[in-house]
């Protein structure tokens, strides 16, 4: 690391904070984390190792990693990666507006559509943009000779706004071989992305890895029916989704539709994944942490309410997801018929 490297800080360090951070380091950027006692903890402890699905991984020796649960170390970063979910976004404004730092440029690495604008509202001095995160990140807390593990478990490309206050971070991305490319509308692909996210109640509720889910015709068809709402939605309120899977959004349907033989050929690229990569929904609920399915599947049932498009198969999957949580048993595991079931009945309503 070169004495005039950018500083980056990781505000929220988690699975993704942790694994692009990790990352950035390894590749010789001047990385540090604000985290919780309990993750800090852990890596202070036992260091920290990314890897990937593709057999890259770096081990971080604890020395060499700054991580701290208080809010001085975003003092003097040049760019903030904040990477809480969406219930802490607005939190974390408040922690760095408190940290003192108004220069740096801030970075959303974060699902949803909302993220930038609950920050730019707490820190109008800061250039915020959004980043789009494609991959799954498990965490896997460390042991006795083992460190805490970010695994990156399914493949993608990390798209940012193609502007001039992206070029720092950029660099950075290329030089830890962190594969990032330039988008000239992040609008777009953020609301792309929630599509794809509209499989996460589903991957939550049925408690298996996101591969199985995959490969079964009725998982299939329950996100079929959620991404053509979305897709209806997206139409009626004149957003153009950007093309953020192998094939462009309106596509997806139709390849979901596949019969499973055809599917598992066609979507080879959807499923160049880690058998057990699982979506960051299905953490949540097992750890018996809140979900942030109202910042996902909520933010477009809201906008089809606003647009006059019905969304019952979404609406019934939040309904499950908050159920499942309030029970406070991990994930449900109901199976695909079930599940199809349930959210067809629903749509039989309307
Ligand atoms: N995990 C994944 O695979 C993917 C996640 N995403 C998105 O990325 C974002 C981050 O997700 P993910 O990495 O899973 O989240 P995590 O919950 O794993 O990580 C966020 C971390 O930030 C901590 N945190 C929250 N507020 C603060 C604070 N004020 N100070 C210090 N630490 C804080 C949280 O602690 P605590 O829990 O105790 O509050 C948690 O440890 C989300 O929007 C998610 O949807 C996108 C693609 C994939
Ligand atoms: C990578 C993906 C799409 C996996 O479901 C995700 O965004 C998540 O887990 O939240």
């Amino acid at each position: 690391m070169s004495s005039n490297s950018p500083h980056i800080v990781i505000a929220g360090a988690g699975s993704v904070g942790c694994y692009v951070g990790g990352r950035l380091a390894h590749g010789g950027a001047r990385v540090s984390f604000l985290a919780r006692e309990r993750i800090q903890n852990d890596i202070d402890l036992h260091g920290m190792k990314v890897s990937d699905w593709q057999g890259y991984s770096a081990n971080l020796d604890p020395s060499s990693i700054e991580i701290s649960s208080h809010d001085r170390i975003l003092k003097d970063a040049d760019i903030i990666i904040v990477s809480v979910k969406s219930r802490d976004t607005l939190a974390m404004a408040q922690t760095i507006k408190r940290s003192g730092n108004t220069t740096a440029t801030i970075f959303s690495f974060q699902n949803g559509v909302g993220n930038v604008a609950v920050l730019k509202t707490e820190l109008p001095e800061h250039t915020i943009m959004p980043v789009m995160v494609p991959y799954n990140v498990l965490y896997t807390p460390g042991s006795k000779n083992k460190a805490a593990h970010f695994h990156c478990g399914t493949e993608g490309t990390l798209f940012c706004q193609n502007d001039s206050a992206s070029e720092t971070l950029m660099l950075a991305a290329q030089q830890a071989g962190l594969a990032m490319e330039y988008k000239p509308n992040m609008v777009n692909i953020l609301w792309s992305k929630l599509l794809l996210n509209l499989n996460n109640p589903i991957n939550a509720l049925a408690g298996i890895p996101l591969k199985q889910q995959l490969e079964d015709k009725h998982y299939r068809k329950i996100f079929r029916l959620a991404i053509q709402e979305g897709l209806a939605v997206l139409r009626s309120a004149g957003i153009n989704p950007g093309q953020v899977a192998a094939v462009p959004m309106g596509l997806v349907p139709v390849v979901l539709a596949l019969p499973t033989f055809l599917f598992k050929r066609v979507a080879q690229k959807m499923l160049a994944i880690d058998p057990e990569a699982r979506s960051s929904m299905w953490e949540d609920l097992q750890n018996r942490r809140p979900v942030e399915v109202d910042y996902i599947t909520g933010e477009l049932v809201k906008l089809g309410q606003q647009v006059n498009v019905p969304t019952p198969v979404n609406s019934k999957l939040i309904e499950l997801v908050k159920t499942a949580h309030a029970m406070g048993q991990g994930s449900p595991c109901i199976d695909s018929m079930t599940l199809l079931n349930q959210v067809e009945a629903e749509q039989s309503h309307v």
